[in-house]
């Protein structure tokens, strides 16, 4: 009798004790998850609270670290969550749980990778023992309208794109199509279209460029923890992106910005997204690179970043064989 009344107030006591919210971003590459996440992060920060973040990379270098300035966040490199996160993933998080004790988040954000299916990481926040301190909030799926039509097109892409795409869409409790501002009016309303077929009229898809949308609805309570497994078999899950393959370029030299502009744009369709530093010629500036949307965005960074210049593609079906081809291209003037 008296043990069953410790055990009912120690219940009560975990109970009661406060759920670490988790914002998960889902989305395929270059769609706009860390515009986003940065949005959420300010937000934070405005309202004076200590956010914890988990970052996954397809490559073995993180070359958007410096993005993410005063912030406290743990990499997961060289993969996929959606591989590794059932080891990977739970590693980070009891690596975070044990330094929570001296310094505290209030909030945790975990963008997985462009190619991530978000049903393992919410089935690993799902799980003992992470349910009992973390609470999904929302996953937060990111979709590129302007390249939505091309990547669900059968001529232009491949199956396992669409059915990932697919696979990001179903699990997201928050839609946001995003780079609204790419495309013409009638082609966002075929994208529109085309979405709510996949997920039901009944989910929300929220227009947005650069993921500017209300904080409230940002920030809304979304997800329903309807059974993983019965989300398994609503979209047929399995592996799809073995494919996709992100290749490291170093060890190259300052570059005309107008020859590596033209590089970019010229690379085969294949390539899905670029990322890293350069240095053009006739300056000692490092610039942050970006290639999505097959649209490239060039950002100076501090010298005290300490960064050597690095491509990073990410594609479907690459090969070191094939970028080489291209590299070459880059530095024999034939551009
Ligand atoms: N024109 C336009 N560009 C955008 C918009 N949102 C993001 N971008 C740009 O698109 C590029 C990719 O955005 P990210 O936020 O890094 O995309 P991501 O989904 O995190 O990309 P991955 O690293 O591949 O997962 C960056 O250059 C952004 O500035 C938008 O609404 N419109």
């Amino acid at each position: 009798m008296f043990t069953e009344v410790i055990k009912l107030e120690k219940r009560d006591t975990m109970d009661n004790k406060q759920k670490i919210p988790v914002y998960v971003l889902s989305g395929f590459l270059g769609s706009g998850k860390t515009t986003i996440l940065l949005n959420m992060l300010e937000h934070c920060k405005n309202k004076g609270q200590q956010p914890g973040i988990i970052l996954n990379e397809l490559g073995e270098e993180n070359v958007e670290g410096h993005l993410f300035k005063d912030e406290k966040v743990v990499e997961l490199l060289n993969g996929c969550i959606c591989c590794t996160i059932q080891d990977d993933l739970k590693e980070t998080m009891d690596e975070l749980i044990a330094e929570m004790d001296k310094s505290p988040i209030d909030i945790l954000f975990i963008e997985g990778t462009g190619v991530a299916n978000p049903l393992e990481i919410q089935e690993a926040l799902l799980s003992k023992p992470y349910i009992d301190q973390f609470e999904i909030m929302s996953i937060i799926t990111v979709l590129d309208a302007s390249q939505y039509l091309e990547y669900q097109s059968v001529f232009s892409s491949s199956a396992e794109v669409r059915k990932l795409m697919k696979e990001q869409m179903v699990c997201g409790s928050l839609l946001l199509l995003n780079k609204t501002d790419l495309i013409r009016q009638d082609q966002l309303d075929k994208v529109i279209l085309k979405i709510t077929k996949i997920v039901g009229p009944e989910k929300e898809i929220v227009k947005c460029v650069y993921g500017r949308i209300g904080t409230e609805k940002l920030f809304e309570r979304k997800f329903q923890s309807i059974s993983v497994n019965q989300q398994r078999s609503n979209i047929d899950y399995h592996h799809h992106h073995s494919t996709v393959q992100a290749i490291k370029v170093e060890d190259f030299p300052a570059l005309p910005q107008k020859t590596f502009e033209k590089w970019l744009n010229q690379l085969p369709n294949n390539v899905l997204r670029g990322k890293g530093f350069v240095k053009f010629e006739k300056s000692h500036q490092l610039y942050s690179f970006q290639y999505a949307s097959k649209k490239a965005n060039f950002t100076p960074v501090p010298a005290n970043l300490n960064k050597k210049p690095i491509i990073i593609l990410i594609g479907m079906g690459i090969n070191n064989e094939q970028i080489n081809y291209h590299y070459k291209q880059l530095f024999e003037q034939k551009l």
